[in-house]
């Protein structure tokens, strides 16, 4: 059982693509607006045998805020065919309880007591566009174009919904802007952190493949 006390945040949908040389071009064609461009360091955190990142749970320092990621559903995978739903924490405290409790140990006062290690930290480059909600959604498409510090480039188009019971629809809004950009594919795209592990740490790639975590 999930913590009551959790507070749960936004669960985010999402589904990656291989960016095209005419990609923005062909966001603007389709009435996207380019909100904003940012770099940030994201710094992935991890028990020593993996144990957050073989159960799909993701925590991350990106710059000065914590977040993590995992699977809406206990006991269930965040990837969903080639799309993906994750919940979303940024506030410390429930991440703490959220990681001890997927660990399996008392929830410590900070985070930082957890003592666990860094195992991938990279560069990203982000050009962010929008589209307003679109054919009486409520729902805003975001769609991210990120090119890491390793020479790796990924879009992904991303809905933030509030409940489980708007993931269904937020999966076919994801499909159709995939649709109309021409990058729809059947199989997952591969994101900045498998590709970053892949290249860096083949061990911990091979467990999260083994595991059908990636
Ligand atoms: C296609 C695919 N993506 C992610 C996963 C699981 N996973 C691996 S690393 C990871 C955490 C990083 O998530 P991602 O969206 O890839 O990174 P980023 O775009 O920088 O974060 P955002 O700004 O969107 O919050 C997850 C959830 C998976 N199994 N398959
Ligand atoms: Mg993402």
């Amino acid at each position: 059982m999930q913590s009551p006390t959790l507070s749960s945040g936004p669960i985010e949908v999402e589904r990656k693509f291989v960016p095209g040389p005419q990609v923005e071009d062909e966001l603007l064609r389709l009435g996207a607006k380019l909100q904003n461009e940012l770099t940030f360091r994201d710094s992935y955190y991890d028990t020593p045998d993996c144990r957050l990142t073989l159960g799909d749970v993701w925590l991350r320092r990106r710059e000065d805020s914590w977040e993590l990621k995992y699977p809406p559903q206990r006991g269930t995978r965040g990837l969903n065919g080639a799309s993906t739903q994750y919940l979303e924490l940024s506030c410390e405290a429930d991440i703490t309880r959220r990681v001890s409790e997927e660990l399996n140990i008392p929830c410590p006062h900070s985070l930082d007591l957890l003592q666990l290690q860094e195992f991938a930290s990279f560069v990203t480059r982000r050009r962010r566009f929008e589209f307003p909600p679109r054919n009486g959604s409520k729902h805003k498409v975001v769609v991210d174009l990120d090119t890491a510090d390793f020479d790796f480039s990924v879009g992904e188009v991303e809905v933030l919904v509030k409940t489980q019971e708007e993931v269904k629809s937020a999966l076919m809004e994801v499909e159709e802007i995939c649709k109309q950009l021409g990058v729809l594919s059947d199989s997952p795209v591969p994101g900045k952190m498998s590709t970053f592990l892949k290249i860096n740490r083949a061990d911990h790639y091979k467990q999260l493949l083994e595991a059908h975590v990636l």
